[in-house]
């Protein structure tokens, strides 16, 4: 980064997301000052290859040290690499990694890859490692992507609640009061994991057709919700639990294991509706009724998913397209906006986004030597 060059005014930030759904990693650019968002900038995608994604489920709750960790890292350096040697004009980067493992009480937070040696691949600053700091702090170390979703939320004006619904590999939802002034104040954001989203159907759909996904959901749409399996997922204690709260990608276990039993569609279909229900569950945490909910990740473009979703919440429900915003590259633009702010040394997390005890800004950052 030119030294200092946030403190002058708006910078370029190029940030990435390798998500828990496996299926590659996104990048772009986006002027901030850490506050708004003032240009979105271009973006990319670089999908993992059949035998990349093997290394990195191989990996999956795995931790720093043990078998098949160093191997994922290295993928994940690798994909990054080539994918942001296609970009110019960046400031600085923020790269997310590869989550692994996610145990806020307990472990820790594992995302493979490291920042350090982008930033000697790249000659720019590098922020990254997001999470743990707020993990440290007894946060949940994730969701961090709310304090974006609010600076979007300003930047359509918006006056009354609304909520942006992330449906990754896991499904993550922030409620936000725009009147507030900042992502800091006091009942501005409530933010938390859903539950499983497509991380499940995917499994699922790779193990019994060796497809990557449910295109369009048009497996699911054949099958019939097994509604029994659906009430045992709802009992869950997760969904007992008060927000903020956060999901390793494989954490309902019991879900995949009961729809095995099942023939292909009226398992996708269990797992589609279950995806559903968790975010209607989450819905009923919201502080205020909301009158939108703009939905962002790969799960938008599954009808089935998206109807589920109208069918059971109370307001408008739209891709955030209908904003005027990019939901593939939503994610990967949080964590350019995020870098800005703890190169600024403005929080990137709270307590009603993480449940850390106070405001944090996560992250470290590696410069290139020389
Ligand atoms: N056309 C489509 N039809 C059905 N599902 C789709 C479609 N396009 C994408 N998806 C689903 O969305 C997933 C990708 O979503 P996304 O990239 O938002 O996840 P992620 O960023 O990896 O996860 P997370 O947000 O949990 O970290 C795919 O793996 C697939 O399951
Ligand atoms: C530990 C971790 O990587 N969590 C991811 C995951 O994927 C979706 C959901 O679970 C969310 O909590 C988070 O990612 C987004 C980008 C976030 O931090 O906002």
């Amino acid at each position: 980064m030119r030294k200092d060059a946030w403190k002058k005014g708006p910078v370029w930030a190029l940030g990435t997301m390798s998500g828990t759904s496996l299926d590659g990693v996104d990048a772009a650019m986006i002027r901030t000052d850490g506050h708004q968002v003032l240009e979105f900038g271009p973006s990319a995608f670089r999908p993992y290859s059949a035998a990349e994604q093997a290394v990195l489920r191989r990996a999956l709750g795995r931790w720093p040290g043990e078998a098949g960790v160093a191997e994922a890292a290295e993928v994940v350096e690798t994909a990054h690499a080539e994918l942001l040697a296609r970009f110019e004009g960046a400031d600085l980067i923020g790269f997310h990694g590869q989550t692994l493992a996610h145990e806020p009480g307990g472990r820790g937070t594992h995302q493979a890859g490291s920042g350090a040696l982008l930033a000697e691949f790249t000659r720019l600053p590098v922020v990254w490692d997001f999470r743990s700091s707020d993990v440290a702090l007894g946060g949940q170390g994730a969701p961090l992507a709310p304090y974006y979703h609010f600076a979007l939320a300003k930047q359509m004006g918006a006056a009354e609640p609304l909520a942006f619904l992330n449906l990754g590999g896991v499904g993550n939802l922030t409620w936000i009061d725009p009147g507030l002034p900042g992502p800091e104040s006091e009942g501005a954001l409530l933010a938390f994991d859903t539950g499983p989203a497509n991380a499940p159907i995917n499994d699922l759909i790779q193990a019994r057709l060796g497809l990557s996904h449910d295109e369009g959901g048009k497996i699911a749409a054949k099958g019939r919700v097994k509604r029994a399996l659906l009430e045992a997922f709802l009992k869950h204690s997760y969904f007992l639990k008060m927000p903020p709260k956060s999901l390793d990608r494989d954490a309902f276990t019991g879900l995949v294991q009961a729809v095995k039993k099942l023939d292909t569609p009226a398992a996708a279909a269990t797992l589609t509706a279950a995806a559903v229900s968790a975010v209607a569950k989450g819905a009923e945490h919201f502080p205020r009724p909301v009158s939108q909910l703009l939905v962002c990740g790969g799960g938008r473009h599954n009808p089935v998913l998206m109807k589920g979703l109208a069918r059971q919440l109370r307001c408008a429900v739209q891709p955030v397209e209908a904003a005027g915003f990019d939901g593939d590259m939503l994610e990967a633009q949080a964590f350019a906006y995020l870098a800005v702010r703890v190169a600024m040394g403005l929080p990137t997390s709270g307590p009603s986004t993480t449940g850390v005890a106070a405001n944090v800004g996560g992250g470290q950052v590696s410069r290139p030597a020389g």
